[in-house]
């Protein structure tokens, strides 16, 4: 037993070109293995092949186990071929089995002749080994080829998931010859079986789709001519799976629906597939083996060639029919993996208590999908097909009719509500209405609902000023005045208001006298609440010094329609919140009566307020404090503090504003 292993090993080792088939096909006893160890041995190793053959003719005596020994020897190296096949097959990787384990099942299924497989030898032993085996050697190797095929099957069925007890040694052979198309149908079933078929990919789904299903009965049905596989033989057909069937447009246009009914349907008789599956007749074998993991093995059918088999008289059928079916049909014949996919469409699967005849065949309903409008609500009727509404268009503006290409290109979202509140406000009007007989009021919209991006407004002769700057032919006595009241005010010993939490605008000792907290003046801390100026700069200008943009300062220029320019807010501030400081020039009196009589002559537009002690802050170059509008009814005040012994001006909130409100303030006019 070892000695022949041994052996061969030893053939197995040698580099001849020939197949590992070739080499066992010259065995036909102890001397043709002898013979075969001696001429493929390498001549380097004569011992080796001297000691082979010696302890094979040691065995010689044991006649009766020669053969089985050698059977065995054949059938190892068979069987590691197999074993790999079928170790692919269990692990589930079966799709990925290399093309050459399928070729060497094919092989080993259909024997072949030793003088076709082999050349004749060409070593003296060899020669002398094919003399003396002669005729005899190729008897062996054909009994041997079959042995080996039968032990093939054996293998493969030890091997091999349980098969029905009911099903032929042959029946596996032919579907294991079949197995590339076993794979195809397998992704199909799977994608029927857990019930996605919505969602399965529209190559799948060639078209016209049928499904069958369990529950009611066909009796008379015969397999529909055509519909066996291409290129299979009548001993290789087997009953498509019951779950599905596949037609093909062009079939439909053939066959009518009384066709499918009588002449396609599947034979009387077959029962449910999951219930014949055990009782071991041909056909609910099949089906079972379509029906599971194993059916897959069974079913050999390719999902393009979309013909339906034979089914189960137990069956219900519901039909659909392409619309489009008569003039071209939309399934491409061919592999399945080299279609283009079709466009998904919708079908229409009837009950199973309507009529079979009128309702069993529903057309598709083709075309682009349309948005269902609302027709009641507070936005239906906004007659979204034929307006075309945009914010610049105003009251006598012709709206345009809106074309075809117009409506394709429409958003289908839910319409913005300017554009519709644009036309309930008649201002498109097809038809002017007097004004109590429009349905609604004018209104605006709030800030929040739609809200402009700031806008860079470019002002004539304005360039913002970030400090107050002493001006004018006094500026320089101006300007060491006030530093020296400023110093006098910090060397002043303070006197520190009794706040203990917080500074309130109204309790605070330095708030009621429009002086800003420090730390020289308040207990509480940064966060006092009465350090506003302190926290603006904050707001406006980071710790490097960089100046923040709009957002952060919250107020920018706008356009009104009859006060020229204005300023809204881009944020809500609170009642009495800082909302922007006021910086100009500071000029004394005698400089302002010179600009306004020679610079300002001829400007509509003045920016020039009482400061402190009898000088004047022109906001002409100043801030964009300085394009705030008066207003009898302000929404901001402004007021004179004094911040760290400097006078200061600023606007504050006189309520609370919201976002994208202009800011005013009542000028106070003497
Ligand atoms: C400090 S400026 C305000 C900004 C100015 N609207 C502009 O475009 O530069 C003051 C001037 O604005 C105009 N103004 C401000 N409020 C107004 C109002 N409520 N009605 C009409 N004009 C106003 C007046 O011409 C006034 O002299």
């Amino acid at each position: 037993m070892g000695d022949a292993n041994t052996a061969v090993h030893s053939t197995a080792r040698q580099p001849s070109p020939q197949s590992d088939l070739s080499i066992l096909s010259h065995i036909t006893g102890p001397e043709a293995v002898s013979s075969i160890d001696a001429s493929l041995a390498p001549s380097s190793t004569p011992d080796t092949s001297q000691a082979d053959t010696s302890s094979v003719n040691s065995d010689a005596p044991k006649a009766n186990n020669e053969q089985s020994a050698l059977q065995r020897r054949q059938s190892t190296r068979t069987r590691a071929v197999v074993a790999t096949y079928n170790d692919k097959e269990l692990a589930g990787t079966r799709l990925h089995t290399p093309r050459k384990y399928l070729k060497g099942a094919a092989a080993s299924s259909k024997p072949q002749s030793p003088a076709s497989l082999h050349p004749p030898p060409t070593t003296p032993a060899a020669v002398e080994s094919a003399d003396n085996g002669g005729q005899l050697g190729n008897d062996a190797v054909e009994t041997e080829t079959v042995e080996t095929t039968t032990i093939e099957i054996e293998e493969r069925k030890e091997t091999s998931a349980p098969t029905p007890e009911s099903e032929e040694p042959e029946l596996a052979a032919q579907r294991r010859a079949s197995s590339r198309r076993r794979a195809t149908i397998a992704t199909y079933n799977d994608k029927e079986n857990a019930g996605t078929r919505i969602h399965t990919p529209t190559k799948y789904i060639d078209g016209t789709y049928i499904r069958k299903s369990l529950s009611d009965g066909l009796p008379g049905q015969t397999p529909l001519a055509g519909s066996e596989s291409v290129g299979r033989s009548s001993s290789t057909k087997r009953p498509q799976s019951s779950l599905r069937k596949s037609y093909t447009a062009d079939q439909l246009e053939q066959d009518s629906v009384g066709d499918v009914l009588g002449k396609n349907s599947p034979a009387s008789g077959q029962r449910d597939p999951k219930r014949a599956a055990g009782k071991g007749s041909q056909g609910p074998r099949a089906i079972f083996l379509a029906s599971s993991k194993r059916k897959n093995a069974a079913s050999r059918k390719h999902v393009g060639e979309g013909h339906g088999d034979s089914d189960d008289s137990d069956s219900d059928i519901s039909f659909a029919r392409v619309k489009s079916s008569t003039k071209k049909s939309p399934v491409k014949r061919g592999s399945a993996h080299g279609k283009r996919p079709v466009k998904r469409q919708r079908i229409i699967e009837p009950s199973p208590e309507t009529d079979l005849d009128s309702a069993r065949i529903t057309e598709i309903k083709e075309g682009p999908w349309r948005k269902p409008w609302l027709n009641a609500g507070k936005f239906h009727n906004t007659g979204q097909d034929d307006f075309v509404g945009r914010l610049s268009a105003v009251i006598g503006h012709k709206p345009k009719k809106a074309t075809e290409a117009d409506r394709e290109q429409q958003n289908p979202l839910f319409p913005m509500p300017m554009f519709s509140m644009a036309e309930k406000l008649d201002l498109y009007p097809k038809k002017k209405l007097p004004e109590h007989k429009r349905p609604f009021e004018p209104f605006q919209l709030p800030f929040e609902v739609f809200s402009p991006l700031p806008r860079e407004i470019k002002v004539k002769d304005w360039r913002d000023l970030k400090r107050n700057e002493y001006k004018g032919e006094d500026a320089q006595e101006t300007r060491a005045r006030a530093k020296e009241q400023r110093k006098q005010a910090r060397q002043m010993e303070a006197s520190k208001c009794n706040c203990i939490d917080k500074c309130d605008r109204d309790n605070c000792f330095n708030a009621v006298l429009f002086f800003e907290c420090d730390d020289s003046s308040c207990n509480v801390g940064r966060h006092c609440g009465n350090r506003q100026f302190t926290d603006l700069r904050k707001r406006q200008q980071d710790d490097r010094g960089l100046w923040h943009n709009k957002y952060n300062i919250g107020v920018e220029v706008m356009e009104t329609p009859n006060r020229g320019h204005g300023v809204r807010a881009m944020r809500t501030f609170n009642k009495d919140q800082i909302v922007i400081e006021y910086i100009g020039e500071i000029i004394t009196q005698q400089e302002s009566d010179r600009r306004v009589r020679e610079v300002y002559k001829d400007h509509k537009c003045f920016y020039l307020m009482n400061f402190y002690d009898k000088l004047i802050i022109d906001g002409f170059r100043g801030n964009i404090a300085r394009f705030v509008n008066h207003s009898c009814n302000p929404n901001c005040r402004m007021e004179k503090w004094t911040v760290n012994g400097e006078v200061r001006m600023a606007l504050f909130a006189d309520r609370y504003i919201m976002t994208g409100e202009e800011l005013t303030w009542h000028y106070n006019f003497e």
